[in-house]
């Protein structure tokens, strides 16, 4: 696929750039941003642009507000730690479109940085709606994307706006892109794929088309409480969407065809809070507790998981194995991540793993710097490894 990339822009001095960004990042209660891997990425696009004169007008979303103004979801937290790590201070509007917005960028010198309030606080961002769109280019001369982690997503900001501008990939975009295929396209068998995390409704579909492009998926964090539940398990009051057993049974059965071996938890470690130092025990899968639940992977499930590891030859990881924000549930996923380095380091492995509380997880465990690629993305990331078509980069395509 070909796109425009920022070499191809030409004089940029003085025109309004519409950067879309990825700036989900994981943030604590306090609204502090635990990890700032996301921030770092997109840095070097905004300053090229800021530095070559253009006005640099950050869109970006946080969260999952559906189409509500949600204030825990505002992204006026993030533009203070961008403007830390930018050295140079960041705008803020309180809505990506309409007066307040137009003000901002109206007052905006060249060189300066601006960031527009959640994209998805508006209904016709995640709809793609053609007048969000409209309203969205309405605020630039020039459309730049450089949040490859969103890109799976055709939303108005990633997709309908890219159609309606002259529209180039920002320099994180074009990275990501260059090495996931890198280190992907041929990958070296067997490939293990370790899927976790919680964004359960949105990923398990991608299992299904995973399972026929790898030898060994390991299932673990919230997703994997939907698989043992699929078995008839009681996973208490676990992370699980039950509506989703025939997709899972699905799945297994897709990969007991395509000779993928699934590997699941055995045992895990349960609590009955969901708070730091909950009193928590380990019990195998079968037994645990109907007014408890499952925040870790046990030890035994941490030996199959490395077990996994040292056979195969490449690994691919998005979600953790674990509640790992939360001590001392991210057990699993530290013991899981250092061993991937240490095989990574030894060279024996090449481990490519990508998503917001994935790298955060990683940088947890003090592991992220040994992996072979750290990705932003998670679920982008994903539907790039199943080979399917990002929106957001289609709508690039020249
Ligand atoms: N057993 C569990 N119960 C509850 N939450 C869990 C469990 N296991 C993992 N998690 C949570 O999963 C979250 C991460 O999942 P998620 O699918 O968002 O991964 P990600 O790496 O951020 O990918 P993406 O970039 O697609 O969002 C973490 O906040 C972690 O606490
Ligand atoms: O965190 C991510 O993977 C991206 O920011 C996309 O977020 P979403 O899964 O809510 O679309």
């Amino acid at each position: 696929m070909t796109f425009k990339t920022l070499d191809d822009l030409a004089d940029i001095k003085a025109k309004r750039v519409l950067l879309r960004v990825d700036l989900n990042v994981p943030m604590d209660d306090a609204g502090k941003v635990t990890d700032a891997t996301r921030i770092e990425r997109v840095l070097p696009t905004i300053q090229e642009l800021s530095a070559k004169g253009a006005k640099v007008i950050l869109l970006a979303h946080f969260g999952r507000p559906k189409g509500e103004r949600v204030a825990s979801m505002s992204l006026e937290p993030v533009a203070q730690a961008l403007a830390d790590y930018l050295l140079q201070p960041v705008d803020f509007a309180d809505d990506c479109i309409g007066t307040s917005a137009e003000e901002a960028i109206e007052a905006l010198s060249e060189g300066d940085v601006l960031l527009l309030e959640n994209t998805r606080f508006h209904k016709g961002e995640e709809k793609n709606d053609a007048e969000f769109a409209k309203a969205l280019a309405a605020l630039g001369d020039i459309y730049v994307n450089d949040a490859f982690s969103a890109a799976h997503r055709a939303h108005g900001s990633t997709e309908g706006v890219a159609r309606l501008l002259p529209s180039y990939a920002g320099r994180t975009m074009q990275a990501e892109l260059e090495a996931l295929a890198a280190a992907l396209s041929t990958p070296v068998r067997p490939v293990l794929a370790v899927v976790g995390g919680a964004k359960v409704s949105s990923k398990i579909d991608l299992l299904e088309n995973l399972v026929s492009k790898v030898d060994m998926l390991v299932i673990g964090g919230g997703m994997a409480n939907t698989f043992l539940a699929a078995q008839g398990l009681d996973v208490g009051k676990s992370l699980c969407e039950h509506d989703l057993a025939d997709t899972a049974r699905k799945i297994t059965a897709a990969a007991e065809k395509a000779g993928c071996k699934i590997i699941l938890p055995t045992d895990a470690v349960v609590a009955r809070e969901f708070k730091a130092n909950a009193a928590s025990e380990t019990v195998a899968v079968d037994a645990v507790p109907a007014d408890a639940m499952i925040l870790d992977a046990g030890a035994a499930s941490v030996d199959a998981v490395k077990a996994s590891i040292a056979d195969a030859a490449t690994l691919v990881w998005n979600g953790p194995l674990g509640a790992f924000e939360i001590a001392p549930f991210d057990m699993a996923t530290v013991a899981a991540a250092r061993f991937a380095a240490e095989q990574t380091t030894a060279g024996k492995l090449k481990s490519v793993a990508g998503g917001g509380d994935t790298v955060a997880a990683l940088n947890h465990a003090g592991a992220a710097e040994s992996f072979s690629y750290v990705s932003t993305a998670g679920g982008a990331f994903l539907e790039w490894l199943e080979g399917k078509e990002l929106p957001g980069v289609k709508a690039l395509e020249i």
